[in-house]
């Protein structure tokens, strides 16, 4: 079943386009790979699927919709229901997931709050599962500040976060940018096991085709804000078709290639 349907989406900054006639379905359990060169419309993309377009950047025609409902229609005070519950998000920036003079805990708490209503002793043992589930110690990480984590485990005690409400869908930018290559193979796998657990569609902005080759089902790469090539993972990166998908591809270091170069080093 569709979870995500994007049509015909075309976005603007004033006189000029930054995505063109962008067209994208993600199912129920799809995990859903966006890649592209720098400033090819992926984070722009990303952002009008949660309503986080900057005040600037104009939807100019097309649609997005979440199930039954369009999202392009909703005001400010709906979008207050559907982000973090219905849709929620996975940024690189883990530090920006929590505020820093409030304890995690706290921050679990008044996310709870807002969309449940729940008492406060099973909105604590919700948030502690979820922090179990991700493999941190979740009594001592539900009562640190941000900074007494590492970047793992913040990324980690984010994804707790972005799932806890088992949205329809996440979207993961860039999730693991800022970490050392073990931390975000480790990060990923939980995700994965996040998203088989709640079934939620992914969508995963990313450089990086070795994990878009191990994470994602399917694939869609964007350049100069066109999506121009799209398919089952497998597909694409066995018989690409288009010029730009076969240069991305070469540009992947092979496992080899990688081994003699830490050889050498
Ligand atoms: N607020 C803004 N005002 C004007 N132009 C913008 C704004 N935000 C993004 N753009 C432009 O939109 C285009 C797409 O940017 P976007 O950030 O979506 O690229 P990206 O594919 O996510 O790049 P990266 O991989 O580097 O994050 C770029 O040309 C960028 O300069």
């Amino acid at each position: 079943m569709s979870v995500l349907t994007i049509s015909n989406l075309t976005i603007k900054h004033r006189e000029e386009t930054l995505v063109q006639n962008i067209r994208l379905s993600i199912n129920e359990g799809d995990w859903l790979a966006l890649v592209g060169e720098s400033g090819s419309g992926k984070s722009v993309t990303s952002s009008s699927i949660g309503g986080l377009l900057p005040r600037e950047l104009i939807i100019s025609s097309g649609s997005i919709h979440l199930g039954g409902v369009n999202l392009s229609s909703l005001k400010e005070k709906e979008w207050r229901t559907y982000r973090g519950k219905a849709i929620s998000y996975i940024f690189q920036d883990y530090q920006g997931a929590f505020t820093p003079f409030m304890s995690i805990g706290a921050q679990f708490d008044e996310m709870l709050k807002t969309h449940l209503n729940d008492s406060k002793q099973l909105r604590k043992s919700r948030a502690l599962e979820c922090l179990n589930n991700v493999n941190l110690p979740a009594e001592r990480v539900y009562k640190s500040y941000p900074f007494q984590l590492s970047g793992g485990q913040l990324q980690r005690a984010a994804i707790a976060m972005a799932t806890i409400l088992k949205p329809k869908l996440l979207i993961a930018d860039e999730p693991t940018t800022a970490l050392d290559s073990i931390t975000a193979a480790h990060v990923l796998q939980l995700l994965a096991e996040q998203q088989k657990q709640t079934n939620c569609a992914v969508l995963f902005i990313t450089h990086d085709l070795r994990h878009v080759r191990k994470f994602a089902n399917k694939m869609a790469v964007m350049r100069k804000g066109e999506i121009v090539e799209s398919g089952m993972t497998t597909a694409v990166l066995k018989h690409p078709k288009h010029a730009y998908t076969k240069a991305l591809i070469a540009a992947i270091p092979s496992l080899k290639q990688t081994k003699e170069r830490l050889v050498t080093i």
